[in-house]
């Protein structure tokens, strides 16, 4: 099979979808391997080391799109992208339909086989090529967090640790999943009060053993998530229902009830968002504010850090990619349940039932 990893063009997106050693096995079982010149600068993998591991270093992405059976990427296709995918090809990457009417649309035309990374879900109910991800997100969110509290950056101006005689932050998380534990334990370490909310009861039992004593874990329902906004001074956003669009939980009357100039990180923007004040931003322009709140909804976060969110990213995928290479993707997805639930969309028709519902588009498998 031809497989291409083109550059990702996405605003400040410093990942690439594989690395040297992803092309050496690929190459190893018989594949063929295009990647974009300069696809890797952001992740400092030059050239010459994807080359050195047998791939041939193509110098646009036109071609590469044109060439290549398989597209291997990180985030979604975006606009400037839709014209070049193929009918017949597969693109395996990050596609968060649900947030996304254009783009469902117009992958639905194009005849191409989407696997979704962020729907793949193995035997126990884990998202596995998600989970390195939200690991970087969450630590991020309280990264970004404490920066953009500070008053020079339009925040309220605390120091999430406070300092002796002075009380630390209240950090508030909503969900407990891979983000919401990541930023729970980052704000924990700094010295915050943590309120973690989540509607699984056994996951607040298990978050309630491991995480220290500044951490304390509350059922998420309307009382208790109002509550805990009246004294918050960030917000996590960090929920999610796999492959639907978030649920909101926070609404903009909420926004006045709490402190003026708090910080809300809506780490599940890529989804949709959990607040209904958010809507996407980029690095380039992570915060605007709404009623007296700051909000911070970047929709590839870890593309911030490519030299650690490539390595995390593709350590879970190539195993997938060398799934589909050498087996095609009907019998890799028959072989494997996890993969098959990636498959979102499969030459013009749904195939994933949250993103059908959210559509209110026909769902039928695909296979
Ligand atoms: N903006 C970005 O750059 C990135 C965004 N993300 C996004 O972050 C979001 C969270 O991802 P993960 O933590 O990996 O998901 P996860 O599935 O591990 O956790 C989600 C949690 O939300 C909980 N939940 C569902 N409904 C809830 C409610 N009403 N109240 C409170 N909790 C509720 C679930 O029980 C679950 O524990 C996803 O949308 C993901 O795509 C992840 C990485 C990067
Ligand atoms: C999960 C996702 O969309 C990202 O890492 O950018």
């Amino acid at each position: 099979m031809i497989v291409g990893v083109p550059s990702e063009i996405k605003s400040d997106e410093y990942r690439v979808a594989m690395i040297p050693v992803g092309v050496e096995e690929l190459t190893r079982a018989g594949h063929k391997v295009l990647v974009q010149a300069g696809a890797g600068t952001g992740s400092g993998i030059s050239d010459e080391r994807y080359a050195e591991s047998g791939a041939e270093i193509v110098p646009d992405a036109a071609t590469i799109w044109k060439r290549s059976e398989m597209i291997i990427k990180v985030k979604e296709p975006l606009s400037d992208e839709w014209p070049s995918m193929q009918a017949g090809q597969v693109v395996f990457t990050y596609f968060h339909f649900a947030a996304d009417e254009k783009l469902t649309r117009a992958v639905l035309e194009s005849g191409i086989t989407a696997i979704a990374y962020e729907t793949i879900k193995d035997v126990r109910g884990n998202l596995p090529l998600l989970t390195p991800m939200s690991e970087v997100a969450g630590r991020m969110s309280i990264q970004e967090g404490a920066k953009y509290l500070e008053r020079p950056f339009q925040g309220r101006g605390i120091l999430l640790s406070g300092i002796p005689g002075v009380p630390p932050a209240e950090v508030v998380v909503l969900g407990g999943g891979i983000v919401g534990a990541n930023a729970a334990k980052m704000a924990a370490g700094l010295g915050a009060n943590v309120t973690l909310l989540d509607i699984n009861l056994d996951r607040l039992r298990y978050l309630d053993d491991v995480m220290p004593k500044n951490v304390t874990t509350v059922f998420s329902d309307r009382h208790n998530i109002l509550k805990a906004l009246a004294q918050a001074d960030l917000v996590i956003g960090a929920v999610l229902i796999p492959g639907a669009r978030t649920p909101m939980l926070v609404r903009r009357e909420d926004l006045k009830k709490m402190p003026h100039r708090a910080v809300i990180i809506d780490v599940a923007i890529d989804q949709g968002g959990c607040i209904e004040t958010s809507r996407p931003t980029t690095h380039a322009h992570p915060t605007y504010i709404v009623d007296d709140i700051v909000h911070y909804c970047v929709t590839n976060m870890p593309g911030a850090v490519g030299r650690t969110s490539t390595y995390g990213l593709t350590n879970v995928t190539l195993p997938y990619a060398l799934q589909l290479a050498n087996k095609g993707v009907e019998k890799a997805s028959r072989d494997n349940i996890a993969l098959a639930q990636g498959i979102n969309i499969h030459q013009g028709r749904v195939t994933n039932q949250a993103v059908a519902e959210t559509f209110k588009l026909g769902y039928s498998s695909a296979f």
